[in-house]
C-alpha cells in the first residue's frame, strides 16, 4: 500500500512539474501570456474548434503592450500576433521563413487526397503553387463566367419554386442550404465538369458528400482539438483516429480518374479547372501532375470553394435583410448596371463597386477562417522588439483575423454593417492587414477571384428578383457553429423571400 502511495505521489509530482513547465512556455521566453489553470490549462476555455475565443482573449489582453502574446491549446503553445506591422512581416516580407501553414502530418499512402495545396509544406507547396497559379488568373477565371451564370439561372428557378411552395410558412426559406446547393453545382461544374443537379435534387450525391464533409464530424470540440493538436503523436499509434476526409477518398479518386480517362480518350475540352489541370499534366510530362495529385487539387478546390462562398452569400443576405436601406442601395446599383449592359456580363459584374464593398464588409464581419496560421521554419527573432522575443522553429503562430476585424481601432462600432468602410478613401486610411478575409502574401487564397465571382453572380441573380426580410417571428437568430474549421452558420439562415414585381 505504502509503495503504491509513493509511486502515485511521484507520478503526480512529475505530472504537476511537467504541466507547469508546459503552461509557462511563454513566460520562460519573456512573452506575456494569458492566465491558465495550473492543472487544466485552457481546457474549459476551449469552446470552438477554431479556438477563436482564446485568440480574442489574448489579443484583447495584450494588443498595444506586446507584438506577440502567448496562449495554449492543451499543452501546445500558440503565439498570437497582436501587431499589424508584424502580421505583414510574417505574411509577406519574411514569408520565406513562414511558408508552412501547420505542422500536422499527412499520409499520402493512406490518403492520396491529402497532398493538396492547403496542406503541403515547404518546397512541395512552392512547386505546386507555381504550377497552379496560372490556372487562377482573371483571364482563365473569366472563361468560367458563363458556366456560373447558367447555374445561377437554375438558382433563380429553384428559388422561385421554393418561394411558391413555402406560402403556408410565410415564404420563409432556409438560404444557407439553397446557396450551398448553388455553390456545389458551380464547383461541381467548374472543377469536375459534372452536372451535380443539387439545386433540382437536394438529395443529389454530390450535395450529400459536401454536407457530410462539413457536418457529422467534430461532434465534440475538445476531442477534435485534441486529435488535431497531437496528430503527429497519434499518427504513430497502432490504432489511430480516422481523419474525417478519409471517408471520401474513394469517392473523389474514382470520380477524378473516370473524368480524366473519358476526357483523354474522347478529347473533350471544357472551360473548367479539370481542363486547365489536365493541360498541366500534358504540357510537362516530367514535372506535370499525376492523376492523384490532380485529384487532390480538385478535391481542395471543392472543399475550400463551396462552403466559404455559400456562407459568405448567406451572411450577406442576412445583413441585407437586417439593413433594408443597404439592400435597396445595392439593388439600385445592380439594376442600373444591368440596364446599361443589357444583361449580366463579366464586365457588368466588375462595374458594381457597391456590391464589392458589401461582399468585403460581409467577410469582415464573418471571415471564413477565424485566424491565419503560419509555422516558422527556423527560430525567428521578432523584428524591432525590445523584449527580444524569439518565435521558436515549429511553434504555431496565429494571426487572429476575427479579433482584428472586430477591433474598434480599425472598424469603429465593429458590430455595425457598413459597406462604405471599403470605399477607396477609407481603405487608404486603414492598415493593409486590417482586412484578411482571403489571407495575404504568397500563401493567400488562390481561389479568391473565382470565389468572389460565384458569390457576386449568386447575389446579383437573387437581388434582381427577390427582396429579403427578417421573419416577423424572430426565427432568424444567427448562430455561428463552433465545431467546424470554418465559421459557418450552424442552423442555417432563415429569411422571408418576396419576389419583386416585374
Ligand atoms: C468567398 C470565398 C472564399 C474565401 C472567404 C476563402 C478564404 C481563404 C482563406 C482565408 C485562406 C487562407 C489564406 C492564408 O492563409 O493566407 C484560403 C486559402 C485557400 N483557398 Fe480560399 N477562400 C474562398 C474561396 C476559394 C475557392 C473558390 C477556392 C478554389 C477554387 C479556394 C481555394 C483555396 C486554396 C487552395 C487555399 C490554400 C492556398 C495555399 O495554401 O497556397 N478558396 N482561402
Amino acid at each position: 500500500m505504502g509503495f503504491v502511495l509513493i509511486v502515485f505521489s511521484l507520478v503526480l509530482t512529475w505530472l504537476f512539474g511537467y504541466l507547469r513547465h508546459c503552461y509557462t512556455y511563454w513566460e520562460q521566453r519573456g512573452v506575456p501570456q494569458v492566465r491558465t489553470h495550473f492543472f487544466f490549462g485552457n481546457f474549459f476555455k476551449l469552446k470552438s474548434i477554431h479556438h477563436s475565443e482564446l485568440l480574442q482573449e489574448t489579443y484583447d489582453a495584450f494588443k498595444g503592450k506586446s507584438k506577440v502574446a502567448g496562449t495554449y491549446v492543451y499543452t501546445r503553445p500558440l503565439a498570437v500576433v497582436t501587431d499589424l506591422d508584424l502580421a505583414k512581416t510574417i505574411l509577406i516580407k519574411d514569408f520565406n521563413k513562414f511558408v508552412d501553414r501547420m505542422d500536422a502530418p499527412f499520409n499520402l499512402e493512406k490518403n492520396p487526397l491529402a497532398g493538396h495545396l492547403f496542406n503541403l509544406h515547404g518546397e512541395q507547396w512552392r512547386a505546386l503553387r507555381t504550377k497552379l497559379s496560372p490556372t487562377f488568373t482573371s483571364g482563365k477565371i473569366k472563361y468560367m463566367f458563363s458556366t456560373i451564370t447558367s447555374v445561377a439561372q437554375q438558382l433563380d428557378e429553384t428559388c422561385r419554386q421554393e418561394v411558391a411552395e413555402s406560402a403556408s410558412r410565410g415564404h420563409i426559406l432556409e438560404l444557407h442550404d439553397l446557396l450551398g446547393r448553388y455553390t456545389v453545382d458551380v464547383i461541381g461544374n467548374c472543377a469536375f465538369g459534372i452536372e451535380c443537379n443539387s439545386l433540382k435534387n437536394p438529395k443529389a450525391e454530390f450535395r450529400e458528400v459536401a454536407r457530410q464533409l462539413f457536418t457529422g464530424h467534430n461532434r465534440n470540440v475538445r476531442w477534435s482539438l485534441f486529435k488535431r493538436t497531437y496528430a503527429r503523436f497519434l499518427e504513430k499509434m497502432p490504432i489511430r483516429p480516422r481523419h474525417p476526409h478519409e471517408d471520401f477518398v474513394s469517392f473523389f479518386l474514382r470520380l477524378v480518374r473516370d473524368t480524366v480517362e473519358v476526357r483523354e480518350r474522347e478529347h473533350i475540352k471544357r472551360n473548367d479547372f479539370m481542363d486547365l489541370l489536365l493541360g498541366l499534366r500534358k504540357t510537362d510530362e516530367k514535372n506535370g501532375l499525376t492523376v492523384d495529385q490532380l485529384a487532390a487539387q480538385v478535391f481542395v478546390f471543392f472543399v475550400a470553394g463551396f462552403e466559404t462562398s455559400s456562407s459568405n452569400m448567406s451572411y450577406a443576405l442576412y445583413e441585407l435583410a437586417k439593413n433594408p436601406n443597404i439592400q435597396s442601395q445595392l439593388r439600385a446599383e445592380i439594376q442600373s448596371v444591368l440596364q446599361k449592359h443589357g444583361k449580366l456580363t463579366y464586365e457588368a459584374m466588375m462595374e458594381m463597386s457597391y456590391l464589392d464593398h458589401v461582399v468585403n464588409e460581409t467577410l469582415r464581419k464573418y471571415p471564413a477562417l477565424a485566424s491565419l496560421t503560419r509555422v516558422p521554419s527556423e527560430d525567428y527573432k521578432v523584428p524591432g522588439d525590445e523584449a527580444n522575443i524569439v518565435l521558436e522553429r515549429g511553434v504555431s503562430v496565429h494571426i487572429p483575423v476575427r479579433a482584428i476585424h472586430y477591433d474598434p481601432e480599425y472598424y469603429p462600432e465593429p458590430h455595425e454593417f457598413r459597406p462604405e468602410r471599403f470605399e477607396v478613401a477609407a481603405l487608404q486610411q486603414r492598415h493593409p492587414m486590417a482586412f484578411l478575409g482571403f489571407g495575404d502574401g504568397p500563401r493567400n487564397c488562390i481561389g479568391l477571384r473565382f470565389g468572389r465571382m460565384q458569390v457576386k453572380v449568386g447575389l446579383i441573380t437573387l437581388l434582381s428578383s427577390y427582396r429579403f426580410l427578417l421573419p416577423a417571428d424572430g426565427s432568424s437568430k444567427l448562430i455561428i457553429g463552433n465545431k467546424n474549421f470554418l465559421l459557418i452558420p450552424d442552423q442555417g439562415i432563415r429569411l422571408r423571400v418576396e419576389p419583386l414585381a416585374v
